[in-house]
């Protein structure tokens, strides 16, 4: 039976544009997801975020409302993924692991290819932010 992850990713907006980071090497390599990851054992959603931001990102996000939920099954595991708005409290994303970070409009967020769990966010970003 392939393996179901729950995962987290951070919708981080400022003046209407929203952080997008391009995946390096690996699984969905080079396609575009929001910033975050798999929720470990002892964590909530929001904790689990707030620490991938500070691992992948170096620096700090206050994790506000959810934009979506979404189940996808990739050939490698099923992966649910939560989205939540984040506002940047402290430092400047800084590029680790991934291959580029862009701030985006949702217009241009939309010409991205994106991991196919994170569309509905993507669709839901674009209604919430305007087109
Ligand atoms: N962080 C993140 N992962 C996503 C998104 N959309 C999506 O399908 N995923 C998938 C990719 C990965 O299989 C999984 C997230 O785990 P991860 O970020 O720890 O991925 P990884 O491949 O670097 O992890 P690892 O197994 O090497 O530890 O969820 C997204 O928007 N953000």
């Amino acid at each position: 039976m392939k393996k179901h992850i729950n995962v987290v990713g951070a919708v981080v907006v400022r003046g209407g544009r929203v952080l997008c980071a391009q995946r390096g090497a690996g699984a969905l390599d080079g396609l575009w997801e929001f910033p975050g990851g798999k929720i470990e054992l002892d964590e909530t959603p929001r904790s689990a975020l707030e620490r991938e931001i500070v691992e992948e990102l170096l620096c700090r996000v206050e994790v506000g409302a959810e934009v979506a939920t979404t189940t996808h099954e990739y050939d490698f595991a099923i992966v649910t993924l939560t989205t939540f708005y984040c506002e940047l409290v402290e430092g400047e994303p800084q590029l680790t692991e991934h291959a580029d970070v862009r701030w985006c409009t949702p217009s241009e967020m939309a010409e991205l290819p994106w991991a196919p769990a994170d569309v509905p966010a993507v669709d839901q970003l674009r209604i919430d932010l305007g087109a």
